[in-house]
């Protein structure tokens, strides 16, 4: 989905939208533009913000280097900031509620979904000022590709070796898994293919006036994959045009004794275009100084857990990460109520258990208060936003 202003803008969204049949909606990627500056807050917002930032705890900044959202817009190299974790801690909220902090500040940005569930709409609450909204189709992104690997072979690319009587070149290049990349892509391949192709997007002249690119990722799972598959096709495309040089000696043999025409050229373009934008895909994931993974975490046992294991998942893919948000955290109360009593000892023993863990105590801890309103519509994300990024 895409919000967008500028007449540049509406006719990559109306190319967009020719590509993304509506019953996609489902499957789709959703990008929003931000107008520079967005509505305010109400003034009862405004009361409760100041009242909540003044009861909010100070963040724990233990063995950590001081993070501020003035940092957030230093210098001039474009920004891209991922927030990720589990399932309903506040994911979208706080991307929402940077992005709007990001555009309030008068930084041109743009919030991205990879979710297929994406709740960006809702968080919004559709106040998408002046854009229209667009589907990015990320099964059709993936058929673009399966017709590309396939164009020459009916089926497929063995198959087509085979009809060539070249199969046994394919068993002798014995790992190449062709077949079963086409026939049941991996988990998550649509949303890489998917965000690769909104890479592309934000790379083109017209998208290069934003500054700052917030993404709202998919749950745990889903980006892990998501960051570790580049590699998988990065290799399994290399192989693909390996294969293809391997025997591009023995087609044109085959080719002069029988005229049979051959026309990989095309496909193997298109792969390689693919291959080359995975890699970028991945290289970008790993700029320590354009990018950065914002964990967001709620102070319970389980999500902490979940927490420290994927911030030693990103380590090991080399993604950086700095912040970690906990959000939801009991405002301090002088009269609290059994259950909120309870409530508030078990969040403090989680709460200590960031501290004490090997890898969530080097980060950047910002508390997030549980306030008493839903998040949603741009003066509760701006309310949101003052408190979380200092
Ligand atoms: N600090 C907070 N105080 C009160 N409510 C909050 C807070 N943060 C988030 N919420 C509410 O919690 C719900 C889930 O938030 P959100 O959709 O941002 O989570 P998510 O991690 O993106 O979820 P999902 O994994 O399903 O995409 C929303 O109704 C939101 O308004």
């Amino acid at each position: 989905m895409l919000a967008t202003a500028s007449p540049g803008l509406q006719a990559v969204a109306r190319r967009l939208t020719l590509a993304a049949p509506a019953a996609a909606a489902a499957q789709a990627l959703c990008v929003v533009r931000l107008p520079r500056r967005l509505p305010g807050r109400s003034a009862s917002l405004r009361a409760a913000a100041s009242a909540a930032a003044a009861e909010a705890a100070p963040p724990a900044k233990e063995g950590a280097e001081e993070l501020g959202f003035q940092e957030m817009t230093s210098g001039t190299r474009r920004r891209y900031y991922m927030l990720g974790g589990k399932g309903g801690v506040g994911k979208t909220s706080c991307a929402a509620s940077l992005a709007v902090r990001f555009a309030n500040s008068g930084h041109p940005t743009l919030v991205v979904s990879t979710d297929p569930a994406h709740s960006l709409s809702d968080s919004f609450a559709q106040d998408l000022t002046g854009g229209t909204l667009v589907q990015i189709n990320p099964e059709k992104a993936r058929e673009e590709f399966r017709t590309a690997s396939q164009k020459n072979g009916g089926t497929g690319v063995k198959d087509f070796m085979d009809s060539m009587g070249l199969g046994v070149l394919v068993e002798q290049i014995g790992e190449l898994k062709l077949g079963e990349l086409l026939d049941t892509p991996p988990p998550g391949l649509d949303e890489a293919i998917a965000i690769s192709k909104v890479i592309q997007f934000l790379e083109a002249q017209e998208y290069s006036m934003f500054s700052h690119i917030v993404f709202d990722t998919a749950p745990t799972g889903h980006t892990l994959r998501l960051l570790s598959l580049p590699d998988f096709l990065d290799a399994s495309i290399g192989k693909i045009l390996k294969l293809r040089s391997k025997i591009a000696s023995a087609t044109s043999a085959i080719k002069s004794v029988f005229g049979q025409e051959v026309q990989q050229q095309d496909a193997a373009n298109k792969l390689e275009q693919l291959r080359e934008r995975m890699v970028k895909v991945r290289e970008l994931f790993r700029d320590t100084e354009s990018t950065e993974f914002i964990i967001v975490t709620i102070p319970t046992v389980m999500a902490i857990s979940e927490s420290s294991r994927l911030h030693s998942s990103l380590q090991k893919e080399s993604v950086p990460v700095r912040r970690l948000i906990v959000n939801q955290v009991l405002p301090p109360s002088t009269s609290d109520c059994k259950f909120c009593a309870i409530k508030r000892k078990d969040q403090t023993r989680a709460l200590d258990m960031i501290r004490s863990d090997p890898e969530l105590m080097g980060l950047n801890i910002i508390q997030a208060p549980l306030v008493d309103m839903e998040i949603r519509g741009v003066p509760a994300l701006k309310f949101l936003g003052d408190i979380v990024w200092k």
